[in-house]
């Protein structure tokens, strides 16, 4: 169950919030279908749904669980032949609105208000004429007021579930005050996208993944992956998988997947899947560095059924050359203070080659993890020039030293790019094994986005780069970009928002700071 407090400000409709991707993201809406032609339902439905909206049947059996719809229809009239009261339950914001609505907000880009749009349903005669605890939400504090304290009297009777989630849900400023940065972290980001349906969409994403990445089947791993993306945007949980008939662009034979995990807990077929010969041999194709999926099923396709097969097939990149020559040892997690040693060493070649540049250990080690699966350094210079030229220098000095063993593709450095990358293979002189490296130089008014990038983890990077994206802008390892134009164009401003530490960069996305050892998701 949503924070109702917390989604009711989030959510309300206000004419400044200049939303553009997304513009929908969130609104749980029912169609009513009477009054307005089949085809321009369609445009405005597949544009809500585009934009992150969920489209639910009238027929849908919500009881109480989500805190806010909307009822587009095209007139009054129209409202009292499409919906079913019963079924939809008790919603502390419900509100009949006029398809316009959908139409100007997508003119204006912008989630606009309800207000000018209202239908007039009488949702009170319904409340009025059913059970008592509805009488009690109606005759207490009104609208705005409703969200703000937990709202048990509207739950229907029966639905337990629905009223403890009610009760434990917190909204983030009733967060305690003593309670870690990273519970409050969490709570914003969760608030924006709600995690109720994760233990159904994660075996959905992981069959995606198979049929992407081991199957090659994209058609079927899109179909999963929009399914999974559907469900996660959902506020409410989907206690049984006829709830799921009622959301638009779900077939039957997803609902009886949906069903079966819900039953059993499982899918029979990912488990099949993954306990098939072919897909844990082409899993462990697609574990050398460097061998991505397609590749792996042609190697598996070409006949190899072991890396010591694919060792001698003539289609591997340097790369693939580079990450089977050194599988065993990368596969390895490497100790913390192996990393911190592999950073010193670095460190020393770098202080006598360009005085007062910074670097820093980034990616797990950096959140303080015990090991690591590999080493990832980030390197500045405060003089915003000399960074220009230093990665060759500092690769050239560094494989003298024996520490950089080899590098798969032949090691350029373009001075115009904004960040230069080194990736390859390095070990220190007192350890056994070879270990993964990265070493990334970016200019310095890029550090502080590079540093949030690769100090990770990826999880958080997702959920915040969705965050800026809600508030407009785009954000990479480079910078906070405003966006500009149609979203769907993706287009971004081409000048970042300065910001020269982590602190700024997290301030400028609405966030607390989290220390690095808070980052791991
Ligand atoms: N698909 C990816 C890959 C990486 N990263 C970011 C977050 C990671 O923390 C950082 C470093 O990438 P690594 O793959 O090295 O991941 P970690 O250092 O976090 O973990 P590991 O211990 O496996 O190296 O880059 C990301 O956001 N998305
Ligand atoms: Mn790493």
């Amino acid at each position: 169950m949503i924070p109702q407090g917390s989604k009711n400000s989030r959510r309300k409709p206000d004419s400044t919030d200049k939303l553009t991707d997304g513009l929908f993201s969130g609104v749980l809406a029912i169609f009513i279908e009477t009054g307005v032609s089949r085809k321009r339902l369609q445009v405005w439905q597949r544009r809500f749904e585009d934009l992150g909206g969920t489209i639910l049947t009238a027929a849908a059996n919500l009881l109480g669980r989500v805190d806010q719809i909307i009822i587009l229809a095209a007139h009054e009239a129209a409202l009292s032949k499409g919906i079913n009261f019963d079924r939809l339950g008790s919603c502390p914001n419900l509100n009949f609105v006029q398809f316009r609505w959908v139409e100007e907000c997508l003119k204006d880009g912008t989630l606009l208000s309800y207000e000018p749009f209202l239908l007039s349903a009488s949702q009170d005669e319904h409340i009025l004429s059913t059970d008592d605890s509805r009488l009690d939400a109606q005759s207490g504090p009104q609208s705005d007021q409703l969200y703000v304290t937990p709202a048990l009297a509207i739950v229907p009777d029966g639905d337990l579930r629905a009223c403890s989630e009610v009760v434990n849900e917190k909204r983030y400023d009733e967060v305690s005050e003593e309670c870690t940065i990273d519970t409050k972290f969490k709570a914003i980001c969760e608030d924006d996208m709600p995690d109720y349906n994760k233990h159904i969409s994660r075996p959905l994403l992981e069959l995606s993944e198979i049929y992407s990445d081991v199957l090659a089947d994209e058609w079927r791993s899109l179909t999963y992956r929009k399914v999974a993306n559907k469900l996660d945007r959902l506020p409410y949980q989907i206690l049984s998988a006829d709830e799921v008939k009622n959301i638009q662009g779900i077939g039957k034979s997803m609902v009886d997947k949906i069903k079966e995990i819900l039953c059993t807990g499982q899918l029979q077929k990912l488990f099949n899947l993954k306990a098939s010969s072919q897909v844990q041999i082409m899993q462990q194709f697609a574990s050398v560095w460097g061998i991505g999926p397609k590749h792996a099923l042609k190697l598996y396709q070409a006949g190899h059924r072991s890396l010591q097969d694919i060792s001698e097939d003539q289609t591997l990149s340097p790369m693939a050359r580079v990450g089977l020559k050194y599988h065993y040892d990368i596969a390895l997690r490497i100790p913390q203070s192996e990393v911190s040693e592999a950073g010193s060493f670095v460190r020393h070649v770098l202080e006598d080659l360009c005085p007062g540049a910074s670097i820093i250990v980034g990616g797990s080690y950096r959140r303080g993890n015990a090991t690591c699966g590999d080493i990832d350094l980030l390197i500045t210079h405060p003089d915003g020039h000399s960074h220009k030229g230093l990665l060759g220098r500092l690769v050239t000095k560094l494989e003298e030293a024996q520490f950089l063993i080899t590098c798969p593709n032949p090691f350029t450095e373009n001075i115009t790019h904004k960040v230069n990358t080194y990736m390859g293979i390095c070990k220190l002189p007192q350890y056994t094994h070879h270990r993964r490296i990265d070493i990334k130089i970016y200019p310095k008014q890029a550090y502080a986005f590079a540093l949030v990038y690769f100090t990770g983890n990826d999880v958080l990077n997702r959920r915040i780069r969705y965050l800026a994206k809600k508030k407009g802008y785009k954000l990479s390892d480079q910078g906070l970009f405003l966006r500009v134009g149609d979203n769907k164009t993706g287009m971004a401003s081409e000048v970042s928002i300065p910001c020269e530490t982590e602190e700024e960069v997290f301030q400028k996305l609405g966030l607390p700071y989290p220390e690095p050892h808070e980052r791991n998701w």
